[in-house]
């Protein structure tokens, strides 16, 4: 049985039409129009039990909307959907003990209560028995570091500590299925890697199936072997990071720098149909190549015996770039790409 299991999963609400201002919302009292906004558009998906999966796309493509069917706070307009077995919104609370979802943008800690006093309450709440509170306080207290803050109340505790405690407070009852929304937002490099690679090792030590949702591109690098990209409600790639990088990163660049001046790049690539080259300054240039016709170090061996190289780099394009240029329509997903995932 898959972990999360969709099919033609589709989300659509009433979105009200009135011009800005007090005098479009008079108008709007009177006249009441609305359009439908379609935020998923049949969405199949599969995720299996232990898998990391990172749910990407730009603002507005419908993310959030599908982690909060999956977690049972909105109902779908049309579609079925199924989690560790159950119907989300039509067992909620039962499926609420069987996930853990931590928003980047709110917190489930209670605002005046120390730390430590939210998690015993969370502890009531799911019924978490004595012996495995103790075991997982006294883990997270390793891997987060929870003691530095947990007699704070949640109010005075840095957005760095407060996500940390909510990391914590999410995953208290052992739930198989982790939704993560934008975990790492706004928060300094330390803390980020400190998230990582607790996600990483809850994931990977306890066996528990993530669902991760985030505009950082780092984190699905560190998390996640599978991309699923959505894009105005549709998933446009469902596959691993390296098929995409495979299917758009082909172009590598050669940076060179020269101690004399070389008379003709042109001249020295000129029996390498493909490869193109660029004048930076007098003492350095570079040459572009597509790495599934070249090597790097054809190149660089090409070059080097006839120029007089002090120093050479390489550059490819980031995975970042990359995903940007998808969102931006700059890059198409078409079948004849080396990804058997990619979907029309
Ligand atoms: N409660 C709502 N009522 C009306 N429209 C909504 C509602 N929630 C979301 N939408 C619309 O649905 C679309 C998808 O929104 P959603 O929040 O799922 O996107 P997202 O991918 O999570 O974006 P972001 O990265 O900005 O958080 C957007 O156009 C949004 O305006």
């Amino acid at each position: 049985m898959s972990m999360i299991e969709t099919f033609s999963l589709n989300k659509t609400f009433r979105q009200a039409i009135k011009d800005p201002g007090l005098k479009g919302s008079i108008k709007h009292f009177f006249t009441q129009q609305y359009r439908d906004k379609t935020a998923v558009n049949g969405i199949d998906l599969k995720i299996e039990e232990g898998e990391s999966v990172a749910y990407v796309g730009p603002n507005g493509a419908g993310k959030s909307t599908t982690i909060k069917m999956l977690s049972g706070i909105l109902v779908p307009t049309s579609g079925t959907l199924r989690v560790n077995g159950l119907v989300p919104h039509e067992d909620r609370i039962r499926h609420a003990k069987q996930i853990g979802v931590v928003f980047g943008q709110r917190t489930q800690l209670w605002w005046d209560l120390p730390v430590r006093e939210s998690f015993s309450l969370l502890k009531d709440i799911y019924e978490i028995p004595d012996p495995l509170y103790k075991k997982n306080m006294d883990r997270f207290n390793d891997l987060l570091g929870l003691h530095e803050f947990s007699d704070l109340p949640a109010r005075k505790i840095s957005l760095g500590q407060r996500m940390r405690a909510d990391l914590a407070a999410a995953l208290l009852h052992n739930p198989p299925l982790v939704f993560l929304d934008e975990p790492t937002i706004g928060l300094d490099i330390a803390v980020k890697s400190r998230i990582r690679e607790f996600v990483k090792n809850i994931n990977q030590k306890e066996g528990s199936t993530i669902l991760l949702t985030t505009h950082d591109l780092e984190d699905i690098k560190d998390i996640c072997r599978r991309l699923v990209i959505i894009d105005k409600g549709r998933i446009i790639y469902d596959g691993t990071l390296e098929k995409i990088t495979d299917a758009f990163a082909q172009e590598r660049t050669l940076h060179f720098q020269v101690r004399e001046p070389v008379s003709s790049i042109s001249g020295i690539i000129a029996n390498l149909p493909g490869v193109t080259a660029d004048q930076v300054n007098e003492l350095s240039f570079s040459v572009k190549f597509n790495r599934f016709q070249y090597s790097a170090g054809e190149i660089a061996s090409k070059i080097i015996t006839s120029a007089d190289v002090i120093d050479f780099r390489i550059d490819e394009p980031s995975i970042d770039q990359i995903i940007r240029k998808l969102y931006n329509g700059e890059l198409i997903l078409q079948e004849e790409q080396p990804s058997e995932a990619i979907r029309s």
